[in-house]
């Protein structure tokens, strides 16, 4: 099928129904597709048009569920704020799901922009000629992503046979734990910086421990939520070097997903260049400034890795982007985060 897209077709994919491919080599960083809607489907679902539902209906649907709700669940993500609704995009709606895992994960993630009025797909890792662009239906919702093949068939329809989801139940198992816990602790970390009961070199420890463990276990569309944390502890005492390097992080990566016109990166600029401008600047220095530090290398690694593909003419990659760690990395990651598979222990000033 001709698209407007260049880069990418929609073709048939065994076992998915169809996907899209690359058609060439496609840095990380790179914006695939900037779509405009085909159809907005408002929350309220009384206000959707017949037109609307006819031209939902002229998409395929997962086989088990209703005419209608099964292809809100099949194709629409959602579009602005929760409550604004879903849309039907004509091709970012052909793009099939890969779960993130230790040893696969989506290429690509696409987000809303709100400016443009655009969905927006970017390559989240370099993207190899002819390669299948996927990505994850499940990030950032801690209860689908403990168990994505359940949520995949109940939400979804399809079973799931990405990488990941074919390891051992053991293995998955004890993915699911460390997701859980890096979970918990994204859900506690601004209320322990907060409470100032806690040193922040503990805090920042086990912000780095959780980091490490959210690249092995490939979420990297967490790394600058966890790296803005450690920006503001930073900030919040005072020290302007370290702030700068974890914002550097939130920003490049928030970079690679979103580009870097969206609002939050350009906010990250603002704040990398000078922590000072960020309103926890200094909130905690009347404790003592202190002096903290920067993301270790096995993040830094792991947030920048060299290109992979061939036919990419620079050394540098177009936009700093995340890959997999080596086994050197991988090992020392995994020593450092040992400790945090049971709880964050953070220790009491
Ligand atoms: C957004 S649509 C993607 C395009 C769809 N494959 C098509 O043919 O129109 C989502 C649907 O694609 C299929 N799908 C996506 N990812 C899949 C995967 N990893 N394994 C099997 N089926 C998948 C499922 O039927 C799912 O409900």
């Amino acid at each position: 099928m001709t698209l407007s897209f260049p880069k990418v077709c929609i073709v048939d994919i065994p076992g998915k129904g169809q996907g899209v491919r690359a058609l060439e080599d496609i840095p990380r960083g790179t914006l695939i597709i900037a779509e405009t809607l085909k159809v907005r489907y408002p929350m309220k679902r009384d206000l959707i048009t017949p037109e609307a539902i006819e031209c939902l209906l002229s998409f395929p649907c997962a086989p088990t569920d209703h005419p209608i709700i099964g292809r809100f669940k099949h194709f629409l993500p959602l579009v602005g704020s929760s409550d604004e609704g879903h849309g039907l995009f004509a091709t970012i709606c052909k793009v099939n799901h890969t779960c993130p895992s230790p040893l696969d994960g989506p290429n690509a993630a696409y987000c809303w922009d709100e400016p443009s009025g655009k969905e927006l797909l970017h390559a989240i890792h370099d993207i190899h000629r002819n390669e299948e662009i996927t990505v994850s239906y499940i990030h950032e919702n801690s209860e689908a992503s403990q168990d994505p093949l359940t949520f995949l068939r109940k939400h979804f329809g399809f079973d799931c046979s990405c990488r990941g989801c074919l390891r051992p139940a053991a293995e998955r198992q004890h993915s699911a734990k460390r997701i859980k816990a890096f979970y918990q602790f994204d859900d506690l970390v601004l209320e322990v910086i907060n409470s100032k009961q806690y040193a922040p070199l503990s805090i920042l420890k086990d912000i780095e421990k959780q980091l490490l463990i959210v690249c092995e276990e490939g979420y990297e569309s967490l790394i600058s939520r966890f790296s803005h944390n450690a920006f503001q502890l930073c900030a919040l005492y005072g020290d302007a070097a370290s702030a700068s390097e974890w914002e550097a992080l939130t920003r490049d990566m928030g970079m690679v997903y979103c580009g870097e016109k969206s609002k939050d990166v350009q906010e990250s600029f603002g704040h990398a260049k000078d922590p000072s401008t960020h309103p926890a600047w200094g909130g905690f220095t009347f404790l003592g400034k202190r002096k903290l530090h920067g993301p270790c290398k096995e993040i830094v690694a792991y947030c920048y890795p060299p290109s992979t593909l061939a036919s990419t003419l620079s050394p540098e990659p177009l936009v700093p982007a995340p890959g997999k760690l080596s086994k050197g990395q991988k090992k020392k990651a995994r020593a450092k985060a040992k400790k945090t598979e049971k709880q964050p222990g953070l220790e009491k000033d």
